[in-house]
């Protein structure tokens, strides 16, 4: 009898300190306009090389942006952009995220390992308190957008953030062309409707190949798988990305691909797939986009 009033203490002090939690994470996000979750069915589609290249793109287009990396096992984010080894800044009840440029603040879980070699082995619980942590504790300020890059597969780290957030606005949803890879997205796109988050849009990545020596197009993965799994699923498309080894080079490298190779046709289709995304803001996205010299 008095252990199962333990108990039942227990459970309701621990109720409350979610609540608690819950409330702050509220209280944090309700200064952030547009949660956007970029999703993948299967791994190494080009998910983070979208995320980070959205970011880009709305930063250039004056929105104020942040880019949160929750891919726990494989944060790609700080070497996309070369913010290996940086520290977070903090304050007693906040972490600081990395400040890229005025419009983009970013926090990956990368900058909290010790090294980039430092593997996480961590089951669900613990995930998501780190998660929970970086909604809770990071202090973004002021956003546009919060663009989140999200592991790969529908596993604990995306559920936990959907149900964490309350509100995210939807799910970009990557993939490249071929069956094996769309048949993962297809089940990406039922776990978003499954807890009601909306699917803001279909990017198909790696989508053919022209050679710049003669100018042949070789479908590597084929091409227009996405668009035509969108149909049938009846969420919208927002483009194809070309495979260009420029990507993989600005992306070894940690520079900016949309930003360095803005008259690339890959960072066109970019563009354009951002308009569709953000839709109301298009215009000032789209003058970005097209402005200035590669
Ligand atoms: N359109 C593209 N053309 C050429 N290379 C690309 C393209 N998109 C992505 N890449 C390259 O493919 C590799 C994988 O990309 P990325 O890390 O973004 O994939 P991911 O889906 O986030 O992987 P993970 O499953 O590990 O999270 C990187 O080397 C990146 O530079």
């Amino acid at each position: 009898m008095a252990g199962s009033t333990v108990s039942s203490q227990q459970n309701a002090e621990y109720q409350k300190q979610m609540q608690i939690e819950q409330a702050q994470i509220r209280q944090r996000m309700a200064r952030i306009g547009r949660k956007i979750l970029v999703l993948s069915g299967k791994g190494g589609v080009g998910k983070s090389t979208v995320a980070v290249n959205l970011a880009i793109s709305l930063s250039l287009a004056g929105k104020r942006t942040g880019l949160l990396d929750i891919d726990i096992h494989g944060p790609s984010v700080p070497k996309i952009l070369n913010l290996e080894g940086k520290m977070v800044g903090g304050m007693p009840d906040a972490i600081l995220p990395v400040e890229l440029n005025a419009n983009l603040k970013v926090m990956s879980i990368g900058f909290l390992l010790s090294s980039a070699t430092d593997a996480v082995i961590w089951r669900g619980p613990r995930k998501y308190h780190m998660i929970k942590q970086f909604l809770k504790d990071v202090e973004w300020g002021e956003l546009d957008y919060l663009i989140i890059d999200s592991p790969p597969g529908t596993g604990d780290e995306p559920l936990a953030i959907i149900q964490l957030l309350e509100t995210a606005d939807g799910a970009v949803v990557v993939t490249t062309p071929q069956e094996v890879a769309l048949s993962d997205v297809r089940r990406g796109i039922t776990f978003c409707r499954s807890l009601d988050l909306p699917v803001l849009g279909v990017l198909e990545n790696m989508s053919g190949f022209v050679c710049p020596t003669c100018g042949q197009r070789t479908d590597i993965f084929k091409s227009g798988g996405g668009e035509s799994m969108a149909a049938s699923m009846d969420v919208p498309f927002l483009g194809r990305i070309p495979i260009d080894p420029q990507i993989v080079e600005a992306c070894d490298s940690g520079q900016p691909y949309v930003d360095k190779y803005r008259q690339s046709q890959a960072a066109q289709a970019f563009s354009e797939a951002v308009i569709r995304l953000v839709g109301t803001h298009s215009e000032s996205v789209m003058t970005t986009g097209q402005k200035g010299d590669q």
